[in-house]
């Protein structure tokens, strides 16, 4: 009797979504975002007690962990890495590692080359999203207020320290902020300081423009290719903070003219309107 009037009610709800999700693009969009982050909020949740047992709290070892659960998420949206420069990750020691940002999507692209020994530099607020937060904490990443310059300056430099004694390598989008629209934010600084007080080497990854298979303007979300370049180490030794701006103009450029080569598009018109990212 129960099971029958629950098939009364579950049915036509479950058949009135479908159409719904069929009827409109924005809807279906929104729900399969929704859905991305509820399988983040999960995994997270299910992996925070395997970090805890095998490593016992906070520390760079749990990426592995970490990395392995993340990768299988591409299977579940169809996405494809096809990935360059693999070898130029084979350095000795710390170095500081810069990609462009477009979505949280790039949680994916990210756990499909990262280097053993690496952690994130991530903003503060990201700590309070739930299990996604606990992981994020739990695999080393390094949070900064990014709304007060001298909290971000003062934690990067004790992170100069951690990377010489832990020998670990530092991820770091110079782009500040998430940016779908086809082309690069210009970078801030911080990562090109960090790489010449710590006299390491910074290596440039490129990941190909979104735009064609994940786009919230035009509520896209399919399935889609994203081709990846790890470029050569930029060796910093010798360098002083006279050469930040230099290393990061250089940086800039390189990575610019990659993303362009990768997406297959031509160089931004200035003034173009740019969309969103989520
Ligand atoms: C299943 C779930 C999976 C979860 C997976 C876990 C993975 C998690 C992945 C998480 C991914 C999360 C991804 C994310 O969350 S991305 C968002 C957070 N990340 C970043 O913001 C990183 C990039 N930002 C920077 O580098 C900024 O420069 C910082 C934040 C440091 C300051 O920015 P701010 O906007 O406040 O200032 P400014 O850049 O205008 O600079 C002002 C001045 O200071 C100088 N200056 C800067 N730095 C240094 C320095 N160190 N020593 C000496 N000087 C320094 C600089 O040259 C400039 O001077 P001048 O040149 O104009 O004279
Ligand atoms: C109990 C609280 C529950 C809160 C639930 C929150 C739901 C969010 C859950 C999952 C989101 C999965 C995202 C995985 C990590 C994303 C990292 C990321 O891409 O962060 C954005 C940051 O780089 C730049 O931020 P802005 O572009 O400046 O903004």
């Amino acid at each position: 009797m129960e099971s029958g009037g629950l098939l009364l009610w579950a049915l036509p709800s479950a058949l009135l979504l479908a159409l719904l999700l069929q009827l409109s693009p924005r809807l279906r969009f929104r729900a399969k975002v929704l859905s991305y982050c509820a399988l983040c909020l999960m995994a997270s949740a299910l992996t925070a007690p395997a970090c805890l047992l095998w490593n016992g709290g906070r520390t760079v070892e749990n990426m592995r962990i970490i990395k392995n659960v993340v990768r299988s998420f591409k299977y579940l949206y169809g996405l494809r890495f096809d990935v360059k420069g693999l070898e130029h990750f084979q350095v000795e020691g710390p170095c500081v590692i810069v990609s462009n940002h477009q979505s949280v999507l790039d949680m994916m692209g990210l756990m499909e080359i990262l280097p053993d020994r690496c952690v994130q530099i991530g903003k503060r607020e990201l700590l309070y999203f739930g299990s996604v937060g606990l992981i994020m904490y739990l695999g080393g990443v390094i949070f900064i207020n990014r709304k007060s310059t001298s909290n971000a300056k003062s934690v990067m430099s004790g992170v100069g320290q951690a990377m010489t004694t832990d020998n670990v390598k530092v991820w770091i989008y110079p782009e500040g902020t998430r940016n779908g629209n086809g082309d690069l934010l210009p970078f801030k600084k911080g990562a090109f300081h960090l790489a010449i007080q710590t006299q390491v080497p910074v290596i440039p990854v490129v990941y190909s423009s979104f735009t064609t298979f994940y786009n919230p303007e035009k509520n896209l979300f399919t399935s889609g290719r994203i081709r990846v370049e790890v470029l050569p180490p930029i060796h910093t030794s010798g360098m002083t903070a006279t050469d930040v701006t230099e290393l990061c103009d250089t940086c800039y450029t390189t990575m610019r003219e990659t993303f362009f080569r990768l997406s297959g598009t031509a160089r931004r018109v200035n003034g173009s309107t740019p969309h969103l990212a989520q």
